[in-house]
């Protein structure tokens, strides 16, 4: 137990172990998002009530990933997961002003924003350059940003996303 904690508080003292919230919209696919990133599956989801957390190891760097409920009662209370997050991946669904008043905020100044395009096998779905021009992403210059077309239930498009975060952390 000592030796865990201990590679726990040396992981968390190094900063190898990186923080990402997941928030968005309900129904967004959130905790499809997460659970294809942690057992490479499409899980039976039920709408998120809290959050669920799952570590995500690719080529020896960790991700902590929190997937946070959507559902409007609970979004007050996501500035509660900000403390260390070093990446926001988000859903398009979230409105520009919510959007824009996460990034303002204190404990996400330095938090990349990975927006994903998801559910892009729904035919009404928002492209990217849709989404890209709703949300106004070309004015955001205080944070890094980066937007993915993808699809939860048949992974495609969650590497691509990983791989960014992934090329964020070594620039930096
Ligand atoms: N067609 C399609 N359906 C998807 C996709 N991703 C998720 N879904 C479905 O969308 C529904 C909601 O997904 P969840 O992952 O539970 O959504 P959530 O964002 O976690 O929702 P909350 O927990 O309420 O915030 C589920 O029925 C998923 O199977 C996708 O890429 N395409
Ligand atoms: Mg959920």
């Amino acid at each position: 137990i000592k030796g865990i904690l201990f590679t726990r508080i040396w992981r968390l003292f190094k900063h190898q172990e990186h923080k990402v919230i997941i928030v968005g919209l309900d129904n967004a696919g959130k905790t499809t998002i997460l659970y294809q990133f942690s057992m490479n599956e499409v899980v039976h989801t039920s709408p998120t009530i809290g959050s669920n957390v799952e570590e995500i190891v690719n080529n020896n760097t960790r991700f902590l990933m929190w997937d946070i409920g959507g559902q409007e009662s609970l979004r007050s209370s996501w500035n509660t997961y900000y403390t260390n997050t070093e990446f926001v991946i988000v859903r398009i669904s979230v409105t520009r002003e919510e959007l824009y008043k996460m990034l303002a905020h204190e404990d996400l100044r330095k938090a990349g924003l990975l927006i994903f395009a998801n559910k892009q096998n729904v035919k009404e779905c928002m492209t990217v350059a849709e989404i890209s021009q709703f949300l106004k992403l070309t004015s955001i210059t205080d944070h890094q940003w980066h937007i993915q077309a993808c699809c939860a239930l048949t992974g495609e498009g969650l590497c691509q996303g990983l791989e960014w975060m992934m090329s964020r952390l070594k620039i930096r």
